[in-house]
């Protein structure tokens, strides 16, 4: 189905568990840091819409999207963290660099969660060009910050 038009962060809220005291690490790529800086603020909002609190939530910034699953595993080891988001906005360019990435990315951050049994996000725009980004963090579609911070949520919910 066709994106046009459509919000894509419109998500079920039944069933959302108590996040109070679980803690919360956003990994954010510097790389279209205005993208991935309307992602942050959306992850980060939701966040605290719904339960979780600021001193519980840890930020750290990696160079690009490509960094972001070291920088997950880094959080992943520690002990308190209960979820890990990550957010990155990789644009088409080119040549096939981007496929690179996200494949890479997209791998290590599923292996990162399944080798620490602990929910990581994958909250990656993937898009085009630069508008489609725009649209998608914060825009005509919706953030995707705001998804993979509720995806987080929900997650800790299953046990
Ligand atoms: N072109 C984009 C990059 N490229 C950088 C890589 O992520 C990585 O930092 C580099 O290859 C060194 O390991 N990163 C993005 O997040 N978005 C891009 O559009
Ligand atoms: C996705 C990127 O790394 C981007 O800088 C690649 O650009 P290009 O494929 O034009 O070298």
């Amino acid at each position: 189905m066709s994106s046009a038009d459509k919000n894509l962060s419109v998500f079920s809220t039944k069933e959302i568990p108590d996040v109070s005291n679980k803690n919360f690490a956003i990994v954010v790529a510097e790389w279209n840091s205005e993208i991935t800086e309307a992602l942050f603020e959306g992850a980060y909002k939701t966040l605290i819409e719904y339960g979780a609190k600021a001193e519980n939530i840890t930020r750290v910034d990696v160079p690009g999207s490509y960094e972001l699953s070291f920088g997950a595993q880094k959080m992943a080891q520690k002990a308190q963290v209960d979820a890990i988001i990550c957010l990155g906005c990789v644009i088409q360019g080119e040549t096939k660099h981007n496929d690179y990435i996200n494949h890479a990315v997209a791998q290590g951050l599923t292996n990162v969660s399944l080798k620490y049994d602990k929910p990581v996000i994958f909250g990656v725009l993937t898009p085009n060009d630069q508008q489609q980004a725009i649209d998608r963090a914060g825009g005509i579609h919706g953030n995707k910050g705001d998804e993979a911070a509720f995806t987080a949520i929900k997650m800790l919910g299953i046990n």
